[in-house]
């Protein structure tokens, strides 16, 4: 049983990615400690409250087989698992059949940001122990690689993260592409919803770093992304690719949708205040990101309708398939970008 469970933590903590250390959380709880249900919630909170996203699910079938569940945000969260939420203590009711349900809360940086839900029969306290462990192993190795994917200023996903994470949203599509491509009615929605890539550039940035050193600038990058944050959804992909350039990935949604959320969000900019900088704008170009797309072309199609919004005054957006078509954005002066006390 040692030589075992020792193996099971190898097991563990040789994963290098998030969706693989919880399918191993979740098979190694389900071998070690045995249940009906067992899954991982997610929460985040945004402007209208938290979204509850249960993200990975293992149900078993029978004695020896189970099926996953994929992810989903769950509409209604029960009682239970809000309380678990929000006090970060472990929740456990038991029902008169002996069938015992169990919320146990996950930390990172102090923070509840999810939950363990375990249905199985009332666990022994050895069984709640070795329970209790291996989520804490989990916490652990969450905060490590949650670690590795950041930028260590604003907190986004840095970089080095974007191509795997552009790749799994690539790899979704193509499997929906599929299924979609049923009926005639899906493939007239499909061909309407696409996700889409945005290249954000605050301008003239080099003017802030100029007039206020890089301490003032480091401080308007800060709350650029926390305002990023609280604007977009929390199934949005936020990068910061390097200096005072963004990049968003978006789930798929119309072009409509998209052209006023990032103008929203162009006109969210303008008006927020950055310490010394009176006025600041960003300039974005956005490509589509197509089922069977290159992340690096779509990055190079984005950075390509930066370059026009850039050239054709700042403070806009351009959209890569349609260069010409840049939605009409009151236009700043060239020399007139950020505003400096
Ligand atoms: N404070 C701060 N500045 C950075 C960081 N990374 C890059 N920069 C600065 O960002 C500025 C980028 O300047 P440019 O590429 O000339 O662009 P810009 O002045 O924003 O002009 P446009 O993009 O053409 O509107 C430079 O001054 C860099 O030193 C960082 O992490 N912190």
């Amino acid at each position: 049983m040692q030589e075992e469970l020792l193996h099971s933590v190898v097991k563990l903590t040789k994963t290098r990615d998030v969706d693989s250390l919880e399918s191993s959380l979740l098979s190694t709880i389900h071998e070690f400690i045995g249940c009906q249900q067992v899954s991982i919630y997610k929460s985040t909170a945004v402007k209208t409250g938290l979204v509850v996203e249960c993200s990975l699910g293992l149900e078993v079938i029978d004695q020896k087989q189970y099926c996953w569940k994929e992810s989903e945000i769950i509409e209604k969260p029960s009682s239970e698992l809000l309380s678990c939420l929000n006090s970060a203590c472990i929740i456990a009711i038991q029902s008169h059949d002996g069938v015992e349900k169990r919320w146990i809360p996950i930390t990172l940086s102090d923070q509840p940001i999810g939950a363990i839900t375990i249905v199985s029969q009332a666990l022994s306290s050895a069984d709640q122990v070795l329970l209790n462990a291996f989520c804490c192993i989990y916490e652990n190795y969450l905060t490590i690689l949650h670690e590795n994917e950041r930028d260590k200023l604003t907190g986004l996903l840095n970089r080095q993260t974007f191509d795997k994470k552009l790749k799994q949203l690539i790899e979704k599509q193509v499997v929906k592409h599929h299924k979609t491509l049923k009926s005639n009615k899906d493939r007239l929605e499909h061909k309407e919803s696409v996700s889409w890539l945005a290249m954000l550039d605050i301008d003239h940035f080099k003017q802030v770093n100029d007039s206020y050193g890089h301490v003032c600038g480091d401080e308007v990058l800060l709350i650029l992304a926390q305002t990023m944050e609280r604007f977009f959804s929390p199934t949005d992909l936020l990068f910061r690719f390097g200096g005072e350039e963004f990049v968003l990935v978006f789930e798929p949604v119309t072009f409509e949708e998209i052209e006023s959320l990032l103008s929203d969000f162009v006109a969210l900019v303008r008006r927020t205040k950055f310490p010394f900088v009176d006025k600041l704008t960003v300039s974005i170009g956005v490509s589509k990101v197509g089922p069977y797309d290159f992340p690096i072309h779509v990055l190079e199609n984005a950075d390509r309708a930066l370059y026009a919004a850039k050239d054709n005054g700042r403070d806009q957006i351009c959209f890569f398939d349609s260069l010409t078509h840049c939605p009409e954005q009151p236009k700043g002066n060239e020399d007139d970008g950020v505003d400096l006390f």
